[in-house]
């Protein structure tokens, strides 16, 4: 059910990056953090790697207009995030966009299900209907009948699940993930990412994630591979091979 944006589903060219660049300061200190990246993310999972230091968070907060770029534009739905205003590009995040961080950034008081809920309930909602659809999503991710526990009374592994099916929640057509799996331990690591990269599909959501885990970029369709600040290598798995898409 993604009526209720359009195109939902069918869109294969999501964000396309054009000479972006990234100036951290000026001057003699001034860090090149992007240094003229060309990309175009479509559907399906991409894995974006490379040493630490290449331009990996800075590429995501910019596809998610967190960063605006030095130059080179960010397009999105047709419209340059670079040219919005602050609001408009916090309301593009809020609606278009979910997010999965390394530690998965729950409130500790509130249950599974309200953390889950929280940002549409904020944004006025139903709340039977706010709820309803934060029970399927924790259902989506495995934690079926873990609804009223709170973060501290659930596993690392399970709190990046609950994260995962927060990130879902307004049907976004990108999630982004930056080291979701940094936190917990390998195996652990494993089987939260198989779980992010079938539940945006599942709900039919592209998704980007930073990581420096082999094992987890096998996991994606697509690797990017960062070096200086410059896209170095861009891989596609093979159709059926890898890349569990
Ligand atoms: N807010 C900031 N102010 C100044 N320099 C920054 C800022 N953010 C990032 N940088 C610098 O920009 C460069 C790229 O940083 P970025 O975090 O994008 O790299 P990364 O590949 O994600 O690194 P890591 O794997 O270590 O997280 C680095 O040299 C970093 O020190």
């Amino acid at each position: 059910m993604r009526g209720s944006r359009p195109g939902a589903g069918m869109v294969t060219m999501l964000i396309t990056v054009e000479a972006l660049t990234k100036t951290y300061g000026r001057g003699p200190t001034a860090t090149h953090a992007l240094a003229g990246v060309d990309l175009t993310l479509d559907a399906g999972s991409t894995a974006i790697m490379g040493p630490s230091g290449s331009g990996k968070t800075t590429l995501l907060h910019c596809l998610a207009g967190i960063v605006v770029p030095t130059s080179g534009r960010v397009v999105h739905g047709g419209r340059d995030l670079a040219a919005e205003s602050d609001a408009a590009r916090t309301r593009l995040r809020r609606t278009e966009f979910g997010f999965v961080f390394q530690s998965g950034q729950l409130l500790p008081e509130l249950p599974a299900e309200e953390n889950v809920a929280l940002p549409l309930l904020l944004d006025g909602q139903r709340p039977a209907r706010v709820r309803g659809r934060a029970r399927e999503l924790l259902a989506l991710v495995g934690l079926a009948g873990m609804e009223h526990r709170r973060p501290g009374e659930l596993s690392g592994g399970q709190a990046q699940r609950v994260a995962v099916a927060r990130a879902l929640l307004s049907r976004p057509g990108v999630v982004f993930a930056d080291e979701p799996t940094g936190s917990l331990d390998q195996g652990t690591g494993a089987e939260v990412m198989d779980l992010l990269v079938r539940a945006t599909a599942a709900e039919g959501s592209a998704l980007v994630v930073v990581t420096h885990d082999p094992t987890v970029a096998r996991r994606c369709g697509r690797v990017v591979t960062m070096r200086d600040g410059l896209v170095a290598a861009d891989h596609r798995a093979p159709e059926g091979a890898g890349g569990r898409r």
